[in-house]
């Protein structure tokens, strides 16, 4: 198979620094990397692929791009890759609605890999949920996600958190949104026998924690997935990316490329 030439947007990032030696270690040709104030160190891990300040520089250079960075830029990079004709896996969290509406505008042009989580683990920690979701119902079942991240995350619930809650609102057949409440406090009544609770831990340099927890009046269910080293989501992503080839425009998760669904 011959090698893809990949960007990553957001390469002097904690999970953009990984991608450079994953894409290489699999056999691709690293075409580059933005970043806004790249330093010497960043220069050195890219050697020859340029560091460029953003994808508009980058695009043309790339089969695929991989992007890890922030929500406020994904407006622009879904228009740049759309225009360009090129393949995106998307994996920045904290997308509000306006945002997701350009993820998919941009898969009517172009092939897209989006997920919140790379990670193989997470992907079949979903699909329980969904089962437990049916399997438990609410209201003899209080369906609640908790999750805790490192002192530098900056959105909330992480976006795992929340795709998981989806696949357990999709099991009991209702919408997250009408059943979701965030990170109780103050005077907040009894529990309301439809919620999903979410609530987000912060500190120190944990990787990534999430559990969902099924509680009746005489048992408890835990889904547990631990993240040890954030290569895993690199790792995943590159292999988005190699599935991609060829692929026709569309919105493909990560369930696709691991050939569950
Ligand atoms: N789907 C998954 O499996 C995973 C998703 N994530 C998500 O990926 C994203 C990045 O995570 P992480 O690597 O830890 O974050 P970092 O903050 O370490 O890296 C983010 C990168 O994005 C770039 N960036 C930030 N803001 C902007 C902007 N306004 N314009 C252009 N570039 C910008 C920064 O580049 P610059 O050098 O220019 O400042 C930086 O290198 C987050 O949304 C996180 O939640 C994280 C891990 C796994
Ligand atoms: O910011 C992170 O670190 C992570 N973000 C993703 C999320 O928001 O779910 C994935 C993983 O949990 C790590």
């Amino acid at each position: 198979m011959s090698a893809l030439r990949i960007g990553i947007a957001g390469v002097g990032g904690r999970v953009g620094r990984l991608l450079v030696e994953e894409v290489r270690a699999a056999g691709h040709v690293l075409a580059g990397g933005t970043a806004r104030a790249p330093d010497a160190g960043l220069r050195d891990l890219l050697g020859e692929a340029p560091v460029l300040p953003g994808l508009s520089e980058l695009a043309p250079l790339c089969d695929v791009v991989i992007d890890f960075t922030h929500a406020s830029v994904v407006h622009d990079h879904a228009l740049i890759l759309a225009q360009a004709g090129v393949a995106w896996v998307l994996g920045t969290t904290g997308l509000d609605p306006e945002a997701v509406a350009d993820v998919h505008a941009a898969s009517g042009r172009i092939a897209v890999v989006q997920a919140a989580n790379f990670s193989p683990g997470v992907v079949l920690v979903t699909r329980l949920a969904r089962l437990l979701g049916a399997a438990l119902p609410a209201p003899a079942y209080d369906a609640e996600i908790v999750e805790m991240h490192h002192r530098q995350k900056v959105d909330a619930p992480s976006g795992t958190a929340l795709a998981i809650g989806e696949a357990v609102a999709d099991g009991r057949g209702v919408r997250l949104a009408d059943v979701r409440v965030d990170g109780r406090s103050g005077h907040t009544g009894p529990r309301g026998e439809q919620q999903i609770g979410f609530a987000a831990l912060r500190g120190g340099q944990i990787v990534g924690e999430h559990s969902a927890l099924f509680t009746s009046a005489s048992e408890q269910i835990v889904l547990t997935h631990r993240a040890f080293d954030r290569r895993v989501y690199a790792t995943g992503a590159v292999r988005a990316a190699d599935w991609l080839r060829g692929r026709t425009p569309g919105l493909y998760s990560m369930e696709q490329v691991l050939g569950l669904v």
